[in-house]
């Protein structure tokens, strides 16, 4: 699959002349990122939780959650497709749940709940300890790649997730895009998605 906006890395001999193409690659991010967060202010509150009640559906019928011990997940925020149902869930299903805490860097702490032996955040390498890791999102694409809300915090964290864990983004119906028709803006640091989940189904991703 051809990957136009797909920028290479340090260490490219034309190392310079790529610096235009990540500041496009980000300024046309940037734009993705307001255009869809001006779509998710206008969901209304009736339908916000219609829609968290059919994330919960979706996520706990498909099969990457079969088994799963351990999800990294984050509760949502407004405007996101709802993971408070979810996550509800999941613990009346014994399932222990990692959460998310924002460090000052940018980078992401993991909280267990329910609270394990030892209390507090458990450190940045926690969430490698997880069978299934959902991540939020603003946009997907069909080949796995992730608009986030620009901190950078997931691309950290998914570094550290071993390669057979699961990592599955949350986004609405419209905000899962075509990758041949409208792919999303990339640089050499975004970490692709294996699978998304939205209110009305879920996929593999082509990664
Ligand atoms: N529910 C949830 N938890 C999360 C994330 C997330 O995207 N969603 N994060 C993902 O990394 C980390 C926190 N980072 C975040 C960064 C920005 C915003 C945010 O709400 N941004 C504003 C816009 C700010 C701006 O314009 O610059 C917004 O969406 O309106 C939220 C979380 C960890 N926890
Ligand atoms: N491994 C990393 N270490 C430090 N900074 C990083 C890392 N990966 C990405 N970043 C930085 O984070 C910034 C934002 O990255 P990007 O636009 O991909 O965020 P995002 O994936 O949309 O956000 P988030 O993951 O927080 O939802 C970029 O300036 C990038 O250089």
């Amino acid at each position: 699959m051809p990957t136009p906006d797909t920028v290479r890395g340090a260490g490219s001999s034309s190392e310079l002349s790529l610096v235009p193409d990540v500041l496009a690659v980000e300024a046309r991010k940037r734009a993705l990122r307001r255009d869809v967060r001006r779509t998710r202010r206008a969901v209304s509150a009736p339908d916000a939780a219609a829609v968290d009640a059919a994330v919960a559906h979706v996520l706990l019928d498909c099969p990457l959650l079969a088994g799963a011990r351990r999800v990294a997940a984050y509760t949502s925020l407004p405007g996101e497709p709802g993971t408070r149902t979810a996550l509800a869930e999941l613990r009346r299903r014994d399932v222990e749940v990692l959460l998310p805490v924002l460090l000052p860097d940018g980078d992401l702490d993991w909280e267990l709940r329910p609270a394990g032996p030892t209390h507090g955040p458990l450190g940045v390498h926690a969430v490698a300890s997880a069978d299934l890791v959902v991540v939020p999102a603003l946009a997907v694409d069909t080949a796995g790649r992730r608009l986030g809300q620009g901190g950078g915090s997931y691309d950290r964290a998914l570094r550290r997730v071993p390669a057979r864990v699961p990592v599955v983004a949350v986004v609405h119906d419209e905000e899962l895009l075509d990758a041949a028709v409208s792919p999303l803006p990339a640089l050499p640091h975004d970490r692709l998605v294996r699978a998304v989940v939205t209110p009305t189904r879920w996929l593999w991703l082509a990664t």
